[in-house]
């Protein structure tokens, strides 16, 4: 029995996790669940999976759960930093769902690290904050990292054991890749009219063409600025140089990505789109177990397309691109303003449009400072945070 805790339980990867846990009950116990605020999701899973555990950050959150929870429920619930450290490096926990969205993730993920957990990495921006120091803390503590992203999951799947079990630090040339294919839809506004992008709003941004999602990263889908996050991302978990890595738009969402070999060989990770099969294979790797997805049904698909990138409807990912190479003192400010940006947009601050020019604006920033340690990349997510803030007031 594998007891779990699982960050951003009251989320879309939460709630797709705990689907899965609930198709295989003898394997998988819910150790401790966390969310912020929502406290109305939080009682009902604590009603349906009765963790040991429940961990809202928000004081006042914590407070009102505790107060709905019924005495049969026997959960203890918590708040504070401290308590959150303590549930997710707790000896009884052998895997840590990290799947709290944005640069909030990132304590207590690190911590998972840290403590040699299992880490199903789903955060992505907690990599991208800190992706030199969250692969060095994988590799002293022990820990084992497995992508959920669906690109990462596929592109792991598609890659030797040699390399699934040394990520960070694989080297993909001496395996005899050539090239990972990125794959990634191009979101609602692939082929939209540029010229009404401006107008777009916040319902139409969020509706994705094929993936059911948190607010945030339908966003980012939208402006592909998710697809340079997880570039940022690959960079990291497959230490990969800029020749090796390439985005290809692939609006079916069918191939998940691919990997290709110096032979010519071209490996491909299909399915339909549900986060339960990404899920499930990092909570059961190296075996497998149902996830409860409809088998893909090739006659169904029809035809699958590729396109290159226009850089000019997606300028956000020409950013990422640019601030991967730059380093990670880009990579943190560009998350940091991009949260900001995103943020803004849901609440109909900027227009759709301005996301780009906020973190654009941001990158100027950068000057080569150090960062040694998770607190100053903290520190600097905070400076970075106060600019964009600054910038998206100039706007309004
Ligand atoms: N959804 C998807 O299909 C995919 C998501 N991801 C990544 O997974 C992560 C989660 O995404 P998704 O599930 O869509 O997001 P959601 O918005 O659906 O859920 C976010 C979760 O994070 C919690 N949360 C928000 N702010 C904080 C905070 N300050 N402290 C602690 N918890 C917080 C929320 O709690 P509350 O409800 O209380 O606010 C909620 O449980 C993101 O990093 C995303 O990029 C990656 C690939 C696919
Ligand atoms: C499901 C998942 O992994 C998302 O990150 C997905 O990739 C979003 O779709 P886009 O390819 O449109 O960014
Ligand atoms: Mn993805």
């Amino acid at each position: 029995m594998q007891n779990m805790v699982i960050l951003g339980a009251t989320g879309s990867i939460g709630a797709s996790t705990l689907n899965v846990i609930s198709h295989n009950p003898e394997a998988y116990q819910v150790y401790g669940l966390v969310a912020n605020s929502s406290v109305d999701k939080m009682l009902a899973l604590c009603e349906a999976h009765q963790p040991k555990f429940a961990h809202m950050v928000c004081e006042q959150a914590a407070k009102e759960l505790q107060a709905k929870l019924p005495k049969s429920i026997h959960t203890t619930v918590t708040s504070g930093e401290q308590a959150l450290i303590d549930l997710v490096v707790n000896k009884d926990v052998e895997t840590v769902m990290a799947a709290i969205v944005g640069a909030a993730g990132l304590v207590p993920t690190f911590a998972a690290v840290k403590a040699g957990k299992r880490v199903l990495l789903a955060n992505k921006e907690a990599l991208v904050m800190s992706g030199e120091l969250f692969m060095r803390a994988a590799r002293q503590s022990g820990a084992t990292i497995l992508p959920v992203d669906s690109e990462h999951n596929a592109i792991f799947q598609c890659m030797p054991e040699s390399v699934q079990t040394n990520l960070g630090y694989c080297d993909i040339e001496a395996e005899g890749i050539a090239h990972i294919l990125l794959t990634g839809s191009g979101g609602p506004f692939l082929t939209a009219d540029l010229d009404s992008l401006p107008s777009v709003t916040p319902e139409q941004a969020c509706k994705h063409p094929n993936w059911s999602m948190g607010r945030k990263i339908s966003v980012d889908s939208a402006t592909m600025m998710n697809k340079g996050l997880e570039y940022i991302e690959a960079r990291w978990l497959f230490n990969t140089t800029p020749e090796q890595l390439k985005v290809v738009i692939h609006p079916q969402s069918v191939i998940h990505s691919m990997v290709q070999y110096k032979d010519g060989s071209v490996v491909a990770q299909m399915g339909n789109p549900d986060m339960r099969t990404p899920i499930a294979h990092c909570m059961s790797y190296p075996q497998r177990i149902y996830a409860g997805v409809e088998p893909l049904d090739f006659f169904k698909v029809g035809q699958l397309g590729f396109f290159e990138p226009d850089f000019n409807r997606f300028p956000c990912l020409q950013l990422a691109i640019k601030a991967c190479h730059q380093g990670q003192e880009a990579t943190t400010i560009l998350n940091a303003a991009n949260e900001i940006a995103v943020d803004a947009f849901l609440n109909n601050q900027i227009k759709f449009t301005d996301i780009a020019v906020v973190n654009e604006a941001c990158l100027h920033m950068v000057c080569g400072s150090a960062l040694n340690t998770i607190e100053d990349i903290i520190e600097l997510d905070k400076q970075a945070r106060e600019f964009a803030k600054a910038k998206v007031t100039a706007m309004v």
